[in-house]
């Protein structure tokens, strides 16, 4: 019998790789880089299911390249908005992403940048670098502490929750949430469901771990901002094009927030000269949220496992 062909578009774990090979003839794109559109088109011909990651396009030119015995997509991400999932649910293409084995990672890296971001640690870091750590001074680079403050979150998810669950020791005053349901999860945790407005308005720290969709998308814009405290700590862990990046950039040059932290910005990755990279108060990691070496071999097991579930069904 023949095996069922899978193509993995990235260079990814060998764990994952052999579980694979064990029942499927398996081609892969062996380099870190993405592969090359063409490369994608001509290699997909034929395969029962596509191995890919959150870069890859996965359209309705890909389904049509691959054929009509692709039973599955399955994504090493959380997110699925690269995927045409339209496309896929009417041809019966079943689309599969990791969720769970990534939620701790970024809880935890969203946690690290609201920690970083509020206490300025960037400057601070450039400030030993270049020779500028003098004696101690009563008023240099005071940042905000999270004691006694509002720890807003729009997307109350695995994310968002697990966020506000790190956070509740540190002693904040309200954790306030907003999502398009009322999830009862905050329960234990006294989080108020409040609606957009109040959250905006009273939000002291404001965390957006929502999905990207044609609500959130360019959410944060003007107008936002202008809702916000101007004291304000704004923190995007979740995916750029929430935020209108120039919108957010004449925010924090003119006072109307007073900080951002983004683990991804729109474009991405954000051009080097682009103004956000030479704020103080705006610090930007290069979307490192699910990167942990035991987040990202579970995403790549749990992928390979998403699609033997479809092509060699027990
Ligand atoms: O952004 C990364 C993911 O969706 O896993």
């Amino acid at each position: 019998m023949t095996k069922p062909r899978v193509y993995v578009t990235r260079q990814v774990h060998d764990e994952a790789l052999e579980l694979l090979r064990e029942k499927c003839s398996v081609e892969v794109w062996n380099s870190d880089e993405l592969v090359p559109r063409d490369e994608l088109l001509k290699k997909v011909k034929g395969v029962d299911a596509i191995f890919c990651t959150i870069n890859d396009i996965i359209d309705e030119e890909v389904l049509n390249a691959a054929g009509p015995q692709l039973k599955t997509v399955a994504t090493m991400s959380v997110g699925t908005h690269h995927i045409s999932t339209y496309e896929c649910k009417s041809r019966n293409i079943y689309v599969a992403n990791t969720p769970d084995v990534a939620s701790d990672s970024a809880a935890e890296l969203t946690v690290a940048l609201l920690l970083v971001t509020a206490r300025r640690c960037l400057e601070g870091i450039e400030a030993v670098k270049n020779g500028e750590w003098g004696k101690w001074k009563p008023m240099w680079i005071c940042g905000t502490e999270l004691a006694q403050r509002n720890l807003g979150i729009l997307g109350f998810g695995r994310v968002g929750f697990g966020v506000a669950r790190r956070m509740k020791p540190f002693g904040v005053k309200r954790i306030l949430y907003h999502d398009v349901v009322h999830a009862c999860m905050g329960d234990d945790l006294n989080a108020e469901y409040v609606d957009l407005d109040t959250l905006l308005q009273e939000s002291d720290f404001l965390v957006i771990t929502c999905a990207l969709n044609g609500i959130t998308q360019g959410l944060f814009r003007k107008e936002i901002f202008k809702k916000m405290k101007s004291t304000a700590i704004l923190i995007n862990t979740s995916r750029g094009p929430i935020v209108k990046t120039d919108d957010l950039t004449e925010a924090l040059q003119n006072g109307e927030i007073a900080a951002a932290g983004l683990d991804i910005t729109d474009p991405e990755p954000l051009p080097t000269d682009h103004p956000l990279h030479a704020m103080d108060n705006c610090i930007i990691l290069p979307h490192l949220g699910t990167n942990t070496t035991q987040a990202r071999l579970d995403m790549a097991i749990n992928t390979a496992k998403n699609i033997l579930a479809m092509v060699c069904p027990r």
